[in-house]
């Protein structure tokens, strides 16, 4: 059994309907869903805002590979085109991480390189696990302590059905 952390994230299009293909995608797989958050652009500022969320999902026989090839089908699934680094998109699917694995592979780099300085992937992650911890970085909660919360706003009103 392997237990993966993604991070769901869209500033294009309908964006709540892009989280929730993302969701319906691992739909067999769920273990926990975080509430939607609006947010900020980090990286290229100057774009539309994103909705974030964080899934938390576990299976049989699915490797950290199988978890990045699920989530880039879901991707493509939504029409994403990759255009820009940091720029705008349907649906990005994001493994923040699998288990204890460690990857340097440039295809899979575990945890995730842009983590521990996104608050974006960082308070829903807390929301679905409080007592994360991220490898290399310690505690989520004292990861996001030293880093703040500010442009990430939780929106109750959209919600992702499971
Ligand atoms: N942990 C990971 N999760 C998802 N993709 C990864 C991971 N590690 C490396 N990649 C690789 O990153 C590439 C996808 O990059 P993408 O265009 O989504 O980057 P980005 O979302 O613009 O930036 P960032 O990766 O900093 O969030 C893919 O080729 C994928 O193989
Ligand atoms: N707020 C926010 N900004 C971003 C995001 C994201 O998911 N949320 N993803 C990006 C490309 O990976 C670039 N910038």
């Amino acid at each position: 059994m392997t237990r993966a952390v993604l991070s769901l994230g869209s500033n294009l299009g309908d964006r709540l309907a892009n989280l929730q293909l993302a969701v319906d995608g691992f739909r067999a797989e769920l273990v926990a869903v975080s509430p939607v958050y609006e947010t900020a652009p980090w990286g290229v500022t100057d774009q539309d805002d994103f909705l974030n969320a964080v899934l938390v999902v576990e299976a049989e026989g699915v490797d950290e590979w199988g978890w990045l090839r699920r989530g880039q089908r879901l991707e493509e699934e939504s029409g994403r085109v990759r255009v820009l680094r940091w720029g705008p998109r349907t649906l990005d699917v994001d493994v923040v991480t699998v288990d204890g694995v460690r990857s340097e592979h440039p295809d899979l780099v575990l945890p995730h390189p842009g983590t521990h300085e996104r608050a974006t992937v960082l308070v829903p992650w807390l929301d679905v696990e409080p007592e994360a911890v991220l490898p290399g970085h310690g505690p989520v909660r004292a990861v996001l302590a030293g880093l703040g919360t500010e442009g990430v706003h939780r929106r109750d009103d959209l919600r992702l059905e499971t």
